[in-house]
């Protein structure tokens, strides 16, 4: 591991785009997609742009790569401004490795020369002893004499990988890398690829929908909404500590429900009072952010809830509870407690603040 000496400058951000905004030209005039996106990623970090379907994430992509040219704002790669709405670096000259989400193999080479076909270049000797290398850090040492149509769709996947990582890219852009693969494969492979980028100490910045592989893979994650990113932070505070409501039903499940600020630092819920996460406004209703988690079940409890939905989830339930005002919560049960639909189950709260939003 490279350590820092604490007293140096901290270098500047092997990524960084400022106030960048791009769009499409239409016959109506041009479509802003992006806009006002700041982000910096430093060198040996893994970002990742996390946002419904249409959020601009790949558009973003495409600029970083210099395939789209800005309308306004910059990108630096290592402190060096790639592109500006003036000037752009060409995309072949900017040392980005780009591995999309249908792996792009080629069919008719093997997988050591899918591997080797960026450093075609390169003595055979060296081309050799990196793509043995690459294929030791992706697991794949004793297939390279195979055909793209004989591995699985992981194994793929590696392939792609390695093949993005041979020519040394300074940044490699990973777009909906797993969005082929089934659900159970997704979540492990993207901890695996994690592994293998930290190993090859690469700076990577991925885009998916996908929370769950968003959270496997990423060191920090922005949060896009309608091309802007509203919240940039780690897994656990995206989860925890949400800075909007869009944000709060993005990531994780849980529902809003209607609070009321009392005026002394607590906000009174359906079933009890909270404390207020910060200063709250007294002047208006907000809701507040009840994850299942947040819920336990109390028999001795006098708030009472009804089951109306149960799904097993393996570790446990999640239940849907219907409140004496019919608004419904999500709680997550640890086992079989005997529980039927409709019976009346008393809940209390886990802890003490929840995020809270203006209503
Ligand atoms: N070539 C294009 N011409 C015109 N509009 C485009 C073009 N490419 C994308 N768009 C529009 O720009 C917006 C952002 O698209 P983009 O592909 O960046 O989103 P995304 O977040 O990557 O979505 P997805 O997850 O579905 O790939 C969308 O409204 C899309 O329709």
């Amino acid at each position: 591991m490279r350590l820092r000496n604490p007293s140096a400058p901290m270098p500047h951000p092997h990524l960084q785009l400022d106030h960048v905004r791009l769009g499409y030209r239409m016959p109506t005039g041009m479509h802003v997609v992006v806009d006002d996106l700041s982000l910096a990623l430093h060198e040996g970090r893994i970002g990742c742009l996390l946002g419904p379907s249409g959020c601009g994430k790949s558009t973003v992509l495409r600029a970083i790569s210099g395939f789209e040219p800005l309308l306004a704002g910059s990108i630096a790669l290592h402190g060096e401004v790639v592109a500006t709405p003036r000037r752009s670096l060409a995309p072949e000259k900017r040392r980005v490795g780009v591995m999309f989400q249908d792996y792009a193999l080629f069919p008719h080479l093997s997988v050591e020369d899918n591997v080797g076909f960026g450093l075609r270049r390169e003595p055979a000797a060296a081309r050799a002893a990196r793509v043995k290398g690459l294929l030791s850090l992706v697991g794949m040492a004793s297939l390279g004499g195979k055909y793209p149509h004989e591995l699985s769709g992981g194994q793929q996947q590696r392939v792609a990988l390695a093949r993005a990582l041979a020519p040394r890219p300074e940044l490699l852009l990973l777009d909906e890398p797993f969005s082929s693969l089934d659900v159970d494969l997704r979540e492990r492979l993207a901890g695996e690829i994690r592994d293998i980028l930290k190993e090859a100490e690469a700076t990577a910045i991925l885009v998916t929908h996908d929370q769950a592989e968003a959270f496997a893979m990423a060191d920090e994650i922005g949060v896009m909404e309608q091309g802007r990113i509203v919240q940039w932070g780690k897994a656990y505070d995206l989860y925890h500590h949400p800075a909007t409501a869009f944000v709060a039903g993005f990531i994780g499940a849980g529902v809003l429900v209607p609070g009321r600020p009392t005026g002394n630092g607590s906000i009174r819920l359906e079933f009890g009072d909270i404390d207020a996460p910060g200063p709250v406004s007294t002047n208006g209703d907000v809701r507040v952010l009840l994850r299942p988690d947040d819920l336990l079940a109390d028999a001795d409890s006098p708030i009472r809830a009804r089951l109306v939905h149960k799904v097993f989830r393996g570790p446990g339930y999640l239940y849907t509870l219907r409140l004496p005002s019919g608004s419904e919560v999500l709680a997550q049960m640890p086992r079989e407690d005997g529980h039927r639909m409709g019976d009346e189950i008393g809940i209390r709260l886990r802890t003490g603040s929840l995020p809270a939003f203006p209503a």
